[in-house]
């Protein structure tokens, strides 16, 4: 009998494109799963069993292995640097984290930026040689150069719509970002044959999805 592989979800935004895909994928798992207060979905008839979470959180339920994989952006895995495997980009909710400022910004002796990614903020300017404090936000970052907390911020644009609503302009493109699978290590191991028939379901969803 195959064993029941444990899906870490990210509640929010990518639920609803990364559950599309597993339809797609012929995974029949339901729409709504994330409207409801329940936290962990147990869907025998399919061998699985989702643990509903935190999109931030999600590489640390599969680092850990309680779940056995996860669905989680690139912008998380960059920023968290949990030990798991990436299986596959999953080619979802795809946007791109920026450096954004008013459109007055210059250069100035001291820097602060905001950002929701302060270890992915710290080691870009690092590396580019700027020195520049870096302010953790939990939300709303493009508050911070409005009101004076920071003169640039490093978030996510998607459409450009926030930026636009409240005067701010785009620097720099920093990293594409879209959504990933990924795995716990000792899970690869020991429930292989079931979680690469999932990945591989899900890459067959994708490359029909791009013709
Ligand atoms: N416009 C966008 N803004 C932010 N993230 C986006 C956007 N579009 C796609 N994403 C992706 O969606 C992921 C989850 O976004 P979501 O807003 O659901 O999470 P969150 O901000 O951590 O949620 P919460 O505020 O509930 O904690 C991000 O990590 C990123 O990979
Ligand atoms: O380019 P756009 O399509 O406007 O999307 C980008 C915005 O969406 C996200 O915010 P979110 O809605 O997650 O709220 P938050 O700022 O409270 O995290 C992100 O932090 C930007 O503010």
């Amino acid at each position: 009998m195959s064993e029941i592989i444990k899906v870490a979800m990210p509640k929010g935004r990518i639920y609803k494109k990364a559950s599309a895909l597993f339809r797609e994928a012929g995974i029949q798992i339901p729409t709504d799963v994330d409207e409801s207060r329940k936290l962990v979905v147990p869907l025998p008839e399919i061998g699985m069993e989702f643990i509903l979470a935190k999109p931030v959180d999600v590489p640390t339920y599969v680092e850990y292995g309680v779940a056995d994989i996860g669905i989680v952006g690139k912008d998380v895995l960059m920023e968290e640097s949990r030990d798991v495997y990436e299986l596959l980009d999953l080619g979802i909710a795809r946007c791109r984290m920026s450096v954004i400022a008013l459109p007055a910004w210059k250069p100035g002796i001291h820097q602060r930026v905001a950002t929701k990614y302060p270890n992915v903020a710290s080691q870009y300017f690092r590396e580019r040689g700027q020195q520049v404090e870096v302010i953790k936000l939990n939300g709303s970052i493009e508050l911070a150069p409005l009101i004076g907390l920071a003169d640039r911020i490093v978030d996510m644009v998607e459409t450009g719509q926030t930026l636009r609503e409240n005067g701010l302009v785009e620097l720099e493109s920093m990293f594409e970002i879209t959504s990933r699978l990924v795995a716990n290590r000792v899970s690869y191991r020991m429930k292989n044959a079931e979680i690469q028939a999932v990945c591989d379901a899900l890459a067959k969803a994708i490359t029909a999805k791009n013709v």
